[in-house]
């Protein structure tokens, strides 16, 4: 059975619709990401699959539970990694994990969450010494304290400086491999392509594409073939392309649903002439512009 199940789920605030009429499945063992402006209803579809916010319509199952009446019950079964969490400033980073481990039947060894978020040097530093960062890494323990089979995490890397941000992709790709189930809300396009199976994209509430990020950038978006001219040529020297062909000085940019037939033709015709095409590049648009085009935002 899918670890999450969202059916038509609605929660409206005032006039605001604010998740309106969402659906979507979660796998077992999978990172899936939720992605959206702000505003879009990411936090309140996450926290009504917490259990922290009721909802006014649609089937929500998570693990089997549902969250509305799951209880503590459910609570054990699950880690949250909220973006500002308050803390007991006067204890130690081992201190709070314990106090923390003790709320779950199963809890993990404190030391071990310790060292696998990178705080060893701090287990026994005094929670308010902690930079911002290392706040964060404690946050995420706490989230795994409870050995969860499912794992929130609210923009997990908003303010990590580039080496934790990998540190933190690597301690989130070693959890899915060890079976554990992620969803994760974040505005980066790239971590979400980097660490995702699936992604679901919102848009005022509403769910406006969901997939695979390949799949969503595979959906009808071209891909771009770039090279210099070489020395004497112009562009109207170039063969017919099935893609639309625009030059800027001697760089030429050609926009195309068919690269490798591009791709062999202009080679060809670049070997036929006995020339290189310096700067040769294939590139596929990436998540965040398939994101952007979704959202309705200008791409450049
Ligand atoms: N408690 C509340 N009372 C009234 N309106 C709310 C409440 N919580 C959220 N909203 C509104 O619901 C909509 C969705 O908000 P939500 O926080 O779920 O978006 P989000 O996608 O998480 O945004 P962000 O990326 O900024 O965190 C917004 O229009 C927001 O103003």
């Amino acid at each position: 059975m899918s670890a999450v199940i969202v059916q038509g789920l609605t929660k409206t605030y005032g006039t605001v619709k604010a998740v309106d009429e969402v659906s979507f499945t979660v796998e077992r063992g999978e990172v899936f990401a939720l992605l959206g402006p702000n505003g879009a209803g990411k936090t309140t579809t996450v926290e009504i699959l917490e259990g922290h916010r009721d909802r006014d319509a649609g089937e929500v199952s998570v693990l089997g539970f549902d969250p509305a009446t799951g209880g503590r019950g459910y609570r054990e079964h699950i880690g949250i990694v909220l973006q500002e969490a308050g803390f007991e400033e006067e204890f130690s980073v081992v201190e709070l994990l314990r106090l923390y481990a003790g709320f779950y039947p199963c809890p993990r060894d404190p030391d071990e969450v310790i060292e696998q978020v990178g705080l060893k040097d701090k287990r026994d530093a005094r929670v308010r010494t902690l930079s911002g960062g290392q706040r964060r890494r404690l946050d995420l323990a706490l989230g795994l304290a409870g050995r969860p089979e499912l794992l929130f995490l609210d923009e997990p890397t908003t303010g990590f400086d580039p080496s934790a941000r990998h540190r933190a992709w690597e301690l989130i790709e070693g959890l899915r491999s060890s079976g554990t189930t992620i969803l994760l809300t974040t505005h980066y396009m790239d971590e979400a392509q980097h660490l995702a199976d699936r992604v679901a994209v919102l848009r005022e509430g509403r769910l406006v594409a969901a997939g695979a990020p390949e799949a969503l950038i595979g959906a009808g978006h071209t891909s771009v073939l770039s090279f210099r001219l070489p020395a004497g040529t112009m562009p109207a020297d170039l063969p017919a392309l099935t893609g639309h062909v625009e030059a800027r000085g001697p760089v030429v940019s050609i926009e195309t649903a068919q690269p490798a037939r591009d791709m062999h033709t202009l080679t060809g015709w670049a070997l036929d002439r006995g020339t290189e095409l310096t700067s040769l590049t294939l590139a596929r648009p990436s998540l965040e512009e398939v994101y952007l085009d979704l959202v309705g935002e200008a791409t450049s």
